[in-house]
């Protein structure tokens, strides 16, 4: 079985988020099925490629129409298989040479050149993928065009599968752009339409031979509220189904891990946390005796970061600031803003980090407490599983892949505190019920060993994949 995994992000390559997380682990366990497992992304000009330390070798050379404009291409291979599969990087100069993945105004045209790239050069493959997988709206059209683009009828019968990492972002862009898509039967042009735009996701859940989310429950949630597509994923229901993303152990695991100051197991737990905890306190002025909160995100109402200045604010306040806050993340301007306000406010106890830190993030897994994600919308999640993983035990909203892998401490087998309103008062509710859980010693420990012995390895979603991609060949 060939999988030809096709994506905006990759770790170590390109990560924003958890979607790297995932595309760079699923291959390597799929590997371990007996699968070759390929991804190909777009080569950024970021220090992954700077680096020097990766040598890629040319594969690939074409080139290609956006519109009336000519690009010249090159695909890259990485050819000492660091990534633990075979990896390849598209480049295209004046597009998808940029330092950042996101955030550009031609994001359109750059996706679009992406996927018209790959899939001209998977038209020059001696051989077909049994799947081609593709990941969110950035690659949304290649289940369209994979069947109708007219110079791809060669390749139609190749199944397509489509992962929806977040269903919140689907890439609609006008109709006025129709000319930049390369030529297929104008008859199908329905299939690249949601409401009046060309929506990349909304095609790719017409047109992929499956879909699924990246947890069950988020799977059941979108059939009520996907950001417009409702309607759609209820036509479609039948070839849609969950899929619980995993963690890699080879990146999260705090026994071995290269970016914390003091590894640990879960025998030593206490005393390596401890160590970890020390050095953030140290950096950011915290006393460490006092319990220690994160958050590490992107700073979006979806993630519910809005609701933390006010309810960790009114927390510190009725506990007599028994406990230290820090957030690791960026994003929306005006909730960083009110980030800074709470350390302005709160002094010694609310550390604010407004940027992308990858060893910090590592760092403060392993250093905290406790994990706050009052997240509205969260489709898996993964930083509450390398949270109970390091040892620290998350407060989540019971929504989507939360509701999924964490159990409120109150239950049998707990791992976490659980919470149902993505309100500040059921957040700040929250902070009192894991203050008092810290307090009582032998029940924290407890829990936070049950979190740590939770199997979220990617195994188990890595055979579902392949019993997926089986039905379809
Ligand atoms: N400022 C920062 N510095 C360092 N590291 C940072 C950071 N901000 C975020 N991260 C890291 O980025 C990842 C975030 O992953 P998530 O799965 O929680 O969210 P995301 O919304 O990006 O992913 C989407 O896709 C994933 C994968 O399917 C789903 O789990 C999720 O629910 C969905 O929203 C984690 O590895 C986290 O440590």
């Amino acid at each position: 079985m060939e999988i030809l995994h096709v994506s905006a992000e990759c770790y170590p390559a390109a990560k924003v988020g958890g979607l790297a997380d995932v595309v760079g682990a699923l291959p390597k366990y799929q590997f371990q099925e007996g699968a070759i497992a390929k991804v190909v992304i777009p080569a950024y000009r970021n220090a992954f490629r700077e680096s020097g330390k990766y040598q890629f070798e040319l594969v690939h050379q074409g080139g290609l129409w956006l519109g009336h404009d000519w690009y010249h291409f090159n695909i890259w291979k990485e050819n000492a298989n660091a990534l633990g599969f075979d990896f390849y990087q598209v480049d295209i100069p004046g597009l998808l040479d940029t330092p950042n993945v996101y955030g550009y105004a031609n994001d359109t045209e750059r996706f679009l050149a992406f996927q018209v790239a790959v899939l001209d050069w998977l038209s020059e493959w001696q051989h077909q993928p049994d799947v081609v997988h593709c990941h969110d709206h950035h690659t949304g059209l290649i289940p369209f065009l994979l069947k109708y683009g007219r110079k791809y009828s060669g390749l139609k019968d190749i199944p397509t599968v489509l992962t929806i990492h977040n269903a919140q972002y689907q890439g609609q862009f006008g109709w006025d752009k129709l000319y930049l898509i390369p030529s297929f039967d104008l008859w199908k042009s329905g299939l690249l339409d949601w409401n009046g735009a060309i929506n990349p996701l909304a095609s790719a859940i017409k047109c992929a031979w499956r879909i699924n989310t990246v947890s069950p429950s988020y799977m059941e949630e979108l059939y009520h509220a996907a950001n417009g597509l409702e309607g759609l994923l209820n036509a479609e229901r039948s070839k849609a189904r969950g899929i619980l993303n995993g963690i890699d152990d080879d990146v999260w695991n705090p026994s071995t891990d290269p970016m914390l100051p003091a590894n640990y197991g879960i025998k030593d737990v206490t005393k390596g946390k401890k160590a970890n905890k020390e050095s953030i306190c140290e950096e950011y002025g915290f006393k460490k005796e006092l319990p220690l909160f994160v958050f590490i995100g992107r700073l979006v109402g979806d993630k519910g970061a809005d609701l933390i200045p006010d309810a960790v604010g009114r927390a510190l306040y009725d506990h007599a600031g028994a406990f230290n806050c820090l957030i690791l993340g960026s994003g929306d301007a005006h909730i960083e803003w009110r980030m800074q306000q709470a350390r302005h406010v709160n002094g010694e106890h609310f550390g604010v980090y407004i940027g992308y830190n990858e060893a910090l993030s590592h760092r403060l897994y392993a250093g905290a407490d406790f994990l706050l994600m009052p997240s509205r919308v969260e489709p898996c999640g993964l930083n509450q599983m390398y949270a109970m993983r390091y040892g620290s035990i998350p407060i989540v909203r019971s929504t989507g892949g939360l509701r999924d892998t964490v159990t409120d401490f109150g239950d049998e087998g707990g791992t976490g505190v659980r919470f149902f309103q993505p309100t500040g008062s059921d957040l700040h509710h929250a902070i009192g019920r894991a203050l008092e859980l810290y307090s009582t010693k032998t029940t924290f420990n407890k829990i936070r060993k049950a979190g740590m012995q939770q199997d979220h390895s990617w195994n188990k979603a890595a055979r579902q994949y392949m019993d997926l991609y089986t039905s379809l060949t």
